[in-house]
This record gives C-alpha cells, structure tokens and sequence, in this order.
C-alpha cells in the first residue's frame, strides 16, 4: 500500500488506530478451542467486528510461531483474510527481523511477497546492510524500532554516544540508507515525551505507536507531540481491543473497545481541523 493510500483511509475512517492480533490460546473464549483453527475463527471475527474503526491490523508473529506449524498457517489464513476482505487495511507483520544482508532479504521475501504484509517490524541493531534489504520492496514498509514501550528501552537507546541518544543515531543514520522513504519507526506510546524530540528528526515519516492501553501510554500526548498535518501515526492497542471480553460476546465487547478510540481520535482530527 502506498503511503498516500495510508493517508487517505485515515482521513476516511478518522481512525489512526492499529488492532493487535496477539493470540492467545490461553486468553480467548473457550468454545472457539473446539473450532478447527481456533486462532483463525478469533481473528476472523475481531477483524470482522473492529475493521470500520481501525486502517491497520498487525498481528506479532511470536504469538503464531509458539504454536508451530499450525500456528504459521492461521498467519497466513488471516494475512489472506485480511487482503481479500479488506483490501484498504495496512497490514503489519510485527516480527522485529533484521540479520545480514543476504539473510534479511529471506525475510523481507517472506513477509512481503510470500505472505503478503504491507510492511514489517525490523530491528536497526545491525546496521545498514541489515535493514536496506528490506527497503528494496516498492510500496511496502519497514518499520525500524526506534524508542521501544519497554522499560528495556532505557538501558540502551536513550544512552548517549558521543552527547547523542541512540535513538535518535537510529532515526539520524537510517534517514541517509537506500531507498528510506520506505521507513517508518516505532516510537513507544510510554515514551510519548520524546516525541517533539523525534518529530524534529523525522517531521513526515509515519510512527508506529504500540503502548496505549495494557501499557498504560495516553493517546492525548502522543497526538500532542507526534500528530503531523498528514496525520501520520498508527497507535496500536492489542490486548486492550481483542481481550475485552472471553465470553460470547467478545467480538462485539472488542468492536466497542476499538470505537471508543476511534471517538477519542476522531475528536482529536476534529479539533485540529
Ligand atoms: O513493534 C511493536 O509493535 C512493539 C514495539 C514496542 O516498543 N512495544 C510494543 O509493545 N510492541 C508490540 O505492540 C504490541 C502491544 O500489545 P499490548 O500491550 O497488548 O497493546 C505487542 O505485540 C508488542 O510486541
């Protein structure tokens, strides 16, 4: 999907919201354990319940890979679902890859042309020729973790190397690789003080937002200091959208879970408008 695309769901659905598809089996109602594809029939009907307010799905393969084979084939059931259904959605494959050259263009080969994702979450860890593989691909994203939601965050990217913080070397340097109109970064709701800091680094490049919600980070702030005129941010939400209810009514408890949010951006888009 094109970055203009992007921009124009958003402004369509005043909804900068990302859903998060982190399954559990553990964690959604029990009568779906008796469905073929348990995580699959979850998927299918959260995305059928909440795609009106949300322009991005980002399913993080750990929770898919944990269950082996089985697991991969409900990601891929669901990146199908999602691109034959909804075509308008912006998919994201949250993945953290990143390796040497050769090897991360396995992976971007994997998500974006066999799989099919709109983008994927790369680690900038090791450097350039790590990430540029996945740069190569027309139209899709590499989303370069940046300032991550984590409490980890502080023990390396806001050290500072030479009077700067690593984070902000990360968003500095990567501006300067092949092909990096295709990046985007993820800048952790928690962190939303730093955002001034990095929008005078990256004034238009989108920022994936993960931490409202179960990790307690405010949308208000993150729009106060990270909204650009082209809107450009995705805040995600998992746990606090699909886990909203483990009863028969779960599809319908997340599709009230994921309004409210879009009510409280759209009230945002209203007044900067
Ligand atoms: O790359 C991510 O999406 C990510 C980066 C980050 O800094 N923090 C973060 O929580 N995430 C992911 O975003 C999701 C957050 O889930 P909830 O805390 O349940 O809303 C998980 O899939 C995390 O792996």
């Amino acid at each position: 999907m094109t970055t203009d695309k992007l921009i124009s769901e958003i402004r369509k659905k005043n909804s900068f919201l990302c859903v998060g598809l982190d399954v559990d089996l553990d964690k959604i109602p029990n009568f779906l354990l008796e469905e073929e594809d348990p995580i699959f029939s979850f998927n299918k009907a959260i995305i059928d319940a909440t795609h009106n307010y949300a322009v991005a799905f980002k399913p993080n393969t750990a929770f898919y890979e944990a269950y082996g084979i089985k697991g991969w084939k409900s990601l891929e059931k669901t990146i199908n679902y999602l691109n034959q259904t909804y075509p308008e959605i912006f998919t994201i494959a949250d993945a953290k890859r990143g390796d040497i050259g050769n090897t991360s263009s396995r992976y971007a080969k994997a998500f974006f042309e066999d799989l099919g994702f709109d983008s994927v979450t790369v680690a900038p860890y090791m450097g350039r020729d790590s990430v540029e593989p996945f740069l190569e691909f027309n139209n899709k994203h590499t989303i370069l973790l940046a300032l991550t939601s984590n409490e980890g965050a502080y023990d390396f990217q806001t050290k500072k190397i030479e009077g700067e913080t690593v984070y902000t070397q990360v968003l500095k340097t990567s501006k300067n690789w092949k092909n990096s109109e295709n990046l985007m970064y993820v800048i952790g709701a928690t962190k939303a003080e730093h955002l001034a800091e990095v929008r005078k680094i990256v004034p238009n490049s989108f920022l994936l937002v993960p931490g409202v919600g179960a990790q307690g980070g405010s949308l208000t702030e993150v729009c106060k200091y990270g909204m650009t005129p082209d809107i450009s941010l995705l805040v995600n939400s998992s746990r606090g959208i699909i886990y909203a209810s483990n009863q028969l009514n779960f599809a319908e408890a997340a599709a009230e879970e994921a309004k409210n949010i879009q009510l409280q951006m759209k009230a945002i888009l209203d007044g900067i408008r």
